[in-house]
């Protein structure tokens, strides 16, 4: 089982966030593996989401092909809450994101989204039917099609071009950024305006969850707030349900309600995101200090 539990691991160092020191990921995940050997127990994530999760993962094993990369995860996120994944690279962070969307094979556990089970459904019927959307860790707007076009992409599974429309309407309705340039070539926006393009396509199809796949990635920094500052609106103003991943642990624990780690494709700890940024562990192992 340990064996097992290696088998997704990544061998290269990394950074965290503001993080002069580099550590081996085998270094992390072996101390986090001692701060907390059993994981947060299941009461503690109850509490966490206010026992009444919106989003519920219990006993997750998934991987890509035969190989096992989660191993037995347990998630629950309340309606309206965020949650933010950290850990090292190749812990299974965006694993789990992929295995919410139907991206993996799943070989036991169940997922579910307001008490009905969605773990076997299609990407598309996620979407359709549960209401997740997953928006791309990399820059994946088509550049060269307009803004409007690539919005009406994300509304591709509605019943008709006009309920498409309507949808790209409300998006930009609410970001008039976007709707001065919906003629333009997405391949000319800024990258914080590509950010919010993607962000903005997931929503045509108005969903109720939003799987992040770190939003800051390859961002220039003044544009990161500004992604932060849209996800805030989208949990607080319109009660979007988010899970995300972030690189920069420091970022991601700041912004979300609840923080997951995740070592070596388990939760070693849990708990609320500013408790987190304050544990001591925490610190010495993905904040730097
Ligand atoms: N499509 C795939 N096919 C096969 N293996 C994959 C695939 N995607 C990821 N993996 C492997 O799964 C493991 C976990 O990867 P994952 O991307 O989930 O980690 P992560 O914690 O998000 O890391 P990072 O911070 O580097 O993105 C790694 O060993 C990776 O090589």
């Amino acid at each position: 089982m340990a064996e097992d539990r290696r088998k997704g691991r990544a061998t290269s160092g990394y950074g965290f966030g503001d993080v002069d020191t580099v550590l081996s990921v085998d270094d992390v995940a072996r101390q986090a593996q001692e701060i907390a050997a059993e994981g947060p127990g299941r009461e503690t994530l109850e509490e966490l989401c206010n026992g009444d999760p919106l989003l519920r993962i219990d006993g997750l094993r998934a991987g890509y092909g035969k190989m096992e990369i989660l191993h037995e995860i347990d998630l629950l996120c309340g309606a309206g809450q965020s949650i933010c994944l950290i850990g090292p690279n190749g812990a299974g962070k965006s694993t789990v994101l992929h295995s919410v969307f139907g991206f993996t094979n799943i070989f036991d556990g169940r997922i579910s989204v307001n008490g009905t089970e969605v773990t076997h459904l299609s990407p598309k019927d996620k979407l359709k039917r549960a209401g997740i959307a997953y928006i791309l860790q990399d820059n994946s707007v088509f550049p060269d099609l307009t803004v409007e076009e690539n919005l009406l992409m994300g509304g591709y599974l509605l019943d008709s071009r006009k309920d498409a429309r309507d949808a790209a309407q409300r998006v930009f309705d609410k970001y008039s950024r976007l709707a001065e340039r919906r003629h333009q070539r997405a391949g000319v926006l800024s990258g914080g305006e590509r950010r919010l393009l993607e962000i903005s396509r997931a929503l045509v199809m108005d969903p109720k969850i939003l799987l992040v796949d770190e939003p800051s990635i390859g961002l220039e920094p003044r544009f990161i707030d500004m992604v932060f500052e849209i996800l805030d609106d989208l949990q607080h103003a319109e009660r979007k349900t988010i899970l995300m991943v972030e690189q920069n642990a420091k970022k991601g624990l700041e912004f979300a309600d609840i923080g997951y780690v995740l070592v070596s494709g388990q939760i070693a700890m849990a708990g609320r995101g500013d408790d987190l940024l304050r544990d001591e562990n925490v610190g010495r192992l993905f904040l730097g200090g």
